[in-house]
């Protein structure tokens, strides 16, 4: 092992400091929440007392918002932070660093355009790894020409592009993500400003034919007729019925694919695995899959890295980066993958739908590192190939993660080499096999990610997760709010699922990974089944406003004091670890928004879907979330104004929640003008007020949406009208009726 013999570890992992303080402060919440339950069990009010009925469903969801507080702490309790060292990598492997394999993914020409999904491709392209050792597959479960036609101009383009950003040192080596950056980088020499225009401009000539191609809709004859590899679109029916396409645009072996300054290319191969209609696709992880199988006959490196299609690579060391863990002589052998956070390049100052993810990648990925390492969330993991391919680990077992030269491979011609693979990418291949299963990534659920990376893990691996300071991926956040409630359903589906699936975290992991990571797990796969407790919190208590029926102890009891703790603390803490993440104050209020729209909207469906499902009734699909929107949309995106303009039952519920709150504080507020008086009201009810008003606080732009806005983006009438009509009903009954 590499201690004993002397060799300096390529990586080092730091505990948190102060965590002792933090424990003490969260043992002091946790004191107060059972003050809460012990509150809320004796003092449930009498049979036919009226509010028996919301104090009991307050108890329930006071008892699950406590048990889930306390799932959130796994992921707080011990956090680490991983610091690779990348010159004793270079130092010590330079010659024999492995094969790199690197998957883009894309699924549709119109939802992810061509000129973005090379960019990517380029990026990765680019790295700052032996160009001999790098390959690059792009799948494309669209099978669109004009995406393989893009991807046959990044091929000629990368002849000059890699040599600049090599000579220059350039950083990011997304074409036009850096171009928006050199855009005001002024301290360029003289030579590298006129390679900046050249490269600019050839840039621009295939922007131009690309745009043009995508405009036209079809490939002209005449490109058609220059490349042979559109034969292959001649028995092409559908995307969803297709023969399998694959072309090694770029042979890394061939001495005469290089660069213009004559050094070699790294190989790039386009892939549309065979889709028929008899045949489940299995989405994304049908296409890793076929992605695993083919690269394994061309290249076969034995690092696998994914990157969806909208996520450029950011930091050229992103490879060296996770070398170090799995190259690392003494705990190397343990790692299967090293997760990098998922960033976004189009999230605005206060993060409008809370869609950076700020907490999870900052503080809670951390802290899973801490117990075996973090989720499998898709874009962005290197893998080791063979553990991504169901191998077991086996302690004190060490697999070789050298560069090899297979002679068989080489001496393979191009065409056969292309023949033979496309067979593994047929729809029949994977019958009776392990794929999907054992093998590759796990199909059936909408996350193949997490239910991978969790099955890996109780294989006995760990992971790690790389968050370097420049961001090593960036990609497209979602730029509406029924995206991000859409996207939220899947996420929330899939973990769900899992948690009631054979590789359940509350069970089958049980033994097999930490109690501190199934803790961490059960965090995420509990989402949806938050929604019932959020939905009765605001709801229920508001309700009983305009019955006057107090449900949390009045101002002079000392049983406000546990209450009165517990919301302070929890939510200092949280605008605290949010703005330690990075965020804004304003952000922090967004977050809190997107946080109840979530749980009771997109965790809602997730819940009953799943349920649903379950008994047999649907089946989740994969809902690609879209990268481009319309120019107003995206202005008023830029704006920070939210977008309702869609017709989402997700909204209904929204605004009827919304506007449920607004007509019992109106209630509230005529009763105590008329009635009570003010101060009698707040004496008896102060929390009750006080969660209802910030209820509508919260809700301040969906009243907007409703009721004052004229843009596009405000709410639909269909859905302004159902809410009103559902709010009344339900204020109206439960003061007259109930
Ligand atoms: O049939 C399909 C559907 C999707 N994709 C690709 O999958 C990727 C992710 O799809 P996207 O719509 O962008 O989903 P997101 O919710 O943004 O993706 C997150 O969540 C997914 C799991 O739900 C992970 O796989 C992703 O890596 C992670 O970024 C994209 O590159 C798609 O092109 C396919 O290749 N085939
Ligand atoms: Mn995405």
């Amino acid at each position: 092992m590499g201690k004993e013999e002397g060799y300096l570890p390529l990586f080092e992992t730091k505990r948190a400091k102060g965590i002792v303080l933090y424990r003490i402060f969260a043992a002091s919440i946790f004191a107060g929440i059972c003050l809460i339950w012990f509150y809320r069990v004796s003092h449930i009010p009498k049979a036919g007392e009226d509010g028996r009925f919301g104090w009991i469903g307050l108890l329930g969801a006071e008892l699950w918002f406590g048990f889930y507080w306390i799932l959130t702490q796994a992921s707080r309790w011990s956090p680490v932070y991983r610091h690779p060292f990348k010159d004793r990598l270079s130092q010590r492997y330079e010659s024999e660093l492995p094969g790199v394999d690197v998957f883009v993914c894309t699924a549709d020409p119109t939802i992810e355009p061509p000129m973005m999904v090379i960019n990517t491709v380029l990026s990765v392209m680019a790295y700052d790894y032996p160009p001999e050792k790098l390959s690059v597959y792009l799948s494309d479960d669209g099978g669109s020409e004009i995406t393989y036609f893009a991807l046959l101009e990044a091929a000629k383009f990368a002849k000059h592009w890699i040599p600049y950003c090599k000579k220059y040192n350039v950083e990011p080596r997304s074409p036009a993500a850096y171009f928006v950056s050199s855009d005001d980088a002024v301290d360029a020499d003289h030579n590298q400003a006129a390679d900046l225009a050249g490269i600019k401009k050839l840039y621009k000539d295939m922007e131009n034919e690309v745009e043009d191609t995508v405009k036209l809709g079809r490939i002209s004859e005449e490109v058609r007729s220059k490349h042979k590899g559109f034969s292959q679109w001649d028995t092409y029916s559908s995307r969803r019925d297709h023969d399998t396409i694959l072309q090694i645009v770029i042979d890394g072996r061939d001495l005469n694919a290089t660069d213009v300054e004559g050094c070699v290319l790294p190989t790039l191969v386009y892939l549309a695995r065979e889709k028929r209609p008899q045949y489940h696709h299995n989405f994304k992880a049908g296409a890793m899959n076929a992605l695993i199988r083919v690269s394994s006959n061309i290249s076969n490196g034995q690092v696998l890295l994914n990157v969806d299609c909208d996520m450029y690579s950011n930091n050229s060391q992103a490879v060296r980066d996770a070398l170090c863990f799995l190259m690392d002589e003494a705990e190397g052998n343990e790692i299967a993958y090293v997760q990098f956070p998922q960033n976004f390049e189009n999230v605005t100052k206060n993060d409008l739908y809370s869609n950076s993810l700020r907490v999870i990648s900052e503080v809670e990925f951390h802290g899973l590192d801490g117990y075996g390492g973090p989720l499998y969330i898709g874009s962005g993991c290197f893998h080791r190939r063979d553990t991504l391919c169901g191998r077991k680990f086996i302690k004190g077992c060490k697999s070789e993660m050298k560069w090899e030269i297979s002679r068989k491979r080489e001496e393979t011609g191009i065409h056969e080499l292309e023949e033979n693979s496309r067979s593994l990418a047929s729809c029949a291949f994977e019958e009776n096999t392990e794929w999907g299963k054992e093998m590759g990534l796990k199909y059936g659920c909408p996350v193949e990610d997490v239910i991978t990376g969790i099955s890996i893990q109780c294989h006995g691996w760990k992971s790690v997760y790389c968050n370097p300071t420049r961001k090593a991926f960036l990609g497209i956040a979602t730029t509406t709010l029924s995206q991000t409630l859409v996207q939220h359903k899947r996420w929330s589906e899939g973990d769900f699922q899992i948690l009631l699936s054979k590789y359940s975290p509350a069970w089958y992991a049980h033994g097999n990974i930490s109690l501190g990571l199934q803790l961490g797990y059960c965090c995420y796969c509990f989402w949806a089944s938050n929604s019932l407790a959020t939905l009765f919190y605001s709801s229920i208590p508001s309700l009983y406003l305009l019955r006057g029926v107090s449900l949390f102890p009045q101002v002079s009891s000392p049983w406000l004091i546990p209450f009165a703790y517990v919301i302070i603390a929890k939510y200092t803490w949280s605008f605290v670890e949010f703005l330690w993440s990075g965020g804004t104050i304003l952000g922090w209020w967004n977050d809190q928004r997107i946080w109840l729209y979530k749980r009771t909207s997109s965790y809602l469906f997730a819940f009953i879907d799943t349920i649903l499902n379950s008994l047999g009734h649907s089946d989740s699909a994969f809902v690609i979330t879209a990268k481009v929107s319309d120019e107003d949309v995206s202005h008023r995106y830029e704006k920070e104004v939210m977008e309702f303009g869609a017709s989402s039952p997700m909204f209904t519920i929204l605004a009827t929640l919304a506007l449920l709150n607004l007509f019992c504080f109106l209630g509230v507020v005529k009763e105590a003008i008329m009635g009570e008086g003010m101060t009698k009201l707040y004496v008896t009810m102060p929390l009750q007020i006080l969660l209802c008003g910030v209820l509508i606080l919260i809700n301040l732009p969906l009243y907007q949406a409703l009721y004052l806005r004229k843009d596009k983006g405000k709410m639909p009438s269909s859905i302004a009208f159902k809410s009103m009509a559902f709010s009344v009903f339900a204020c109206i009954c439960f003061k007259y009726l109930y």
